[in-house]
C-alpha cells in the first residue's frame, strides 16, 4: 500500500517550516520531499491540511492503571489518549496491582498491550517487590520479558543501601534505573508545595529538599555504580542544580520535565481542590524559572507528561484527601506550543525534539526522527486553529487543571507504523 501524505510542514534544524510530501510504503517512510508533482500512482492520499508533521511522540512517563485501577484508565483507553496527543510511542508505569514484580506478571501486561493498545507501549518494571524498598526484582529476567526499565515511581527507593545494590544490578545488564525521587522521612504528611500559598491554604506542605536530597543521595549512587540514572519529573532548583553538577563531573544521569511544572506554579493554586494536587507538587517561580533553564542548557534533557489519571470522585475533593496526579497525554503538545513557541521562549524545533529525538536517543529507542526507511511513526498538528481544553477527554478520567484554558496545537492525525491511529474529525 503506497500512501501520500500531501501539504504538510517539517521543522528543520536551524528551525525554518519546510513544506513537504511523505510517501508511506509497507508501515515505513520510503520518501520525504516535492512528490505530488511527480506523478506517482498512490493507493491513499492524505491531506496534512498545511499542518506541523512531526515524529510520534515520545512520553517515558505515563500511568495507564491496569491492571488494577481500570476505573481510571485502561491500556486501551490510556493509549487512545496518547494517540489523540499525538504520541507514539509511551512508557508505562508499574504502580499497578499486580506490581508487575516478576516474569509472570509482566508478561501478562505485555499481552494486554499486544491486544489492546493503538500505540507502542513499553513496560516499566519495579525495582523492588511490591515498590516497598525491601526485595529486589529479578532483573535479568524482568528484563528477558522485554521490561523498558526499572522504576518504583509512585514512591521513591527509601534507603541508600536497596538503591545502589539496584543500580548494580541494572547496570551489570545495560538498563537504566528512574528515579520517583522523594524522602519519605522529609515528607510530614505534605500535600503541597511548602511556601507562602500552603500557608495561606493551611495546608501541610512538601519542602524542596524531599525531592532533591535524594536526587543527590543517587547521583553519588550512580557515579559509583556507572548505571544509567534518569529522574522523573524534576521539579526544583536545587534538583536541576545537582543535576548540572553530576553532569559535569561525568554522572550518566537524565532528567525529564513535565509541562504542568513549566507552567504553572504553587500561586496559581487558586483554592484547595485536588485538581491542583500532583506529585511533585506545583513549586514556586524561582523553581520554574530553574527548569526552563535547564531545558535549555541540557541539564534537562526531556519532556513527559506524567500522565496520572483519577476518577473525579478522588480528586474533587480537598488537596488533603486526593490522590496526587493529573492527566497530561492529550494537551502536553498545546501546552507546551501555546506557552512556549507562541512566546517566543523555545522554538518549535526545541520542543519538539524534546518530545521526540531526545528522549528516544537517551533510552536507545529507535524512534524520535523521521527518516527515510524508518517505522511511520507520525503526527501532524494544526498549528493555526485556537481550540479550549475540554471538560471530556479520550482518557476514561479529566483530571486536570487546564481545562478551560485556550491552547494552539491540535492533533490532526497520529500514525503508528503507517495506521491511522487518530484521526480529527471535521
Ligand atoms: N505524579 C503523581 O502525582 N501521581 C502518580 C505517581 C507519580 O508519578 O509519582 C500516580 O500514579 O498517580
Ligand atoms: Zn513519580
Ligand atoms: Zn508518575
Amino acid at each position: 500500500m503506497k500512501t501520500l501524505i500531501k501539504n504538510g510542514y517539517i521543522v528543520t534544524k536551524d528551525n525554518k517550516l519546510n513544506q513537504v510530501d511523505i510517501w508511506l510504503e509497507d508501515s515505513k517512510i520510503k520518501a520525504i520531499g516535492q512528490l505530488e508533482k511527480e506523478g506517482i500512482d498512490f493507493d491513499e492520499v492524505i491531506d496534512a491540511k498545511a499542518g506541523l508533521i512531526t515524529p510520534g511522540l515520545v512520553d517515558v512517563h505515563v500511568h495507564f492503571r491496569e491492571p488494577g485501577f481500570e476505573y481510571k484508565e485502561t491500556i486501551e483507553t490510556g493509549s487512545a489518549s496518547a494517540a489523540k496527543g499525538g504520541f507514539t510511542t509511551v512508557c508505562a508505569m508499574p504502580n499497578l496491582n499486580p506490581v508487575p514484580d516478576t516474569k509472570e506478571k509482566l508478561k501478562d501486561i505485555n499481552e494486554r498491550i499486544e491486544k489492546d493498545s493503538s500505540v507502542k507501549i513499553l513496560q516499566y518494571a519495579p525495582i523492588t517487590k511490591e515498590l516497598n524498598s525491601e526485595e529486589l526484582v529479578d532483573f535479568k529476567a524482568l528484563k528477558e520479558e522485554k521490561a523498558f526499565a526499572f522504576t518504583n515511581d509512585g514512591v521513591g527507593v527509601q534507603t541508600a543501601g536497596v538503591m545502589y545494590q539496584a543500580m548494580k544490578e541494572a547496570a551489570n545488564i545495560d538498563m537504566a534505573i528512574v528515579a520517583h525521587t522523594e524522602d519519605e522521612s522529609l515528607l510530614f504528611g505534605g500535600v503541597m508545595h511548602k511556601g507562602e500559598v500552603s500557608e495561606k491554604l493551611g495546608l501541610p506542605g512538601i519542602m524542596s529538599a524531599t525531592e532533591s536530597s535524594q536526587i543527590a543521595r543517587d547521583v553519588l549512587l550512580a557515579k559509583e555504580t556507572g548505571v544509567h540514572y534518569h529522574v522523573c519529573h524534576v521539579s526544583t532548583k536545587e534538583s536541576v542544580e545537582v543535576i548540572r553538577q553530576a553532569k559535569k563531573h561525568g554522572v550518566h544521569v537524565t532528567c525529564e520535565v513535565c509541562p504542568h511544572h513549566l507552567i504553572m506554579k504553587d500561586t496559581d493554586i487558586t483554592e484547595d481542590n485536588g485538581r491542583f494536587k500532583m506529585n511533585p507538587p506545583l513549586r514556586a517561580s524561582d523553581d520554574q524559572q530553574a527548569l526552563i533553564d535547564g531545558l535549555l542548557d541540557g541539564t534537562i534533557d526531556c519532556i513527559a507528561t506524567d500522565h496520572a489519571p483519577h476518577s473525579h470522585e478522588e480528586k474533587n475533593q480537598s488537596m488533603l484527601h486526593s490522590p496526587f496526579g493529573i492527566i497530561g497525554s492529550e494537551t502536553a503538545f498545546q501546552l507546551m506550543y501555546t506557552h512556549f513557541v507562541k512566546t517566543g521562549r523555545f522554538t518549535l524545533e526545541q520542543v519538539v525534539n524534546w518530545m521526540t529525538k531526545v528522549p528516544s536517543e537517551i533510552f536507545g529507542l529507535e524512534t524520535g526522527t523521521l527518516n527515510i526507511g524508518s517505522q511511520a511513526d507520525m503526527a501532524i498538528f494544526d498549528l493555526q486553529k485556537q481550540v479550549e481544553i475540554p471538560e471530556e477527554f479520550v482518557s476514561k478520567s479529566n483530571n486536570t487543571p487546564f481545562i478551560g484554558e485556550q491552547v494552539i496545537g491540535e492533533t490532526i492525525y497520529t500514525f503508528v507504523d503507517g495506521k491511522v491511529v487518530w484521526h480529527r474529525g471535521e
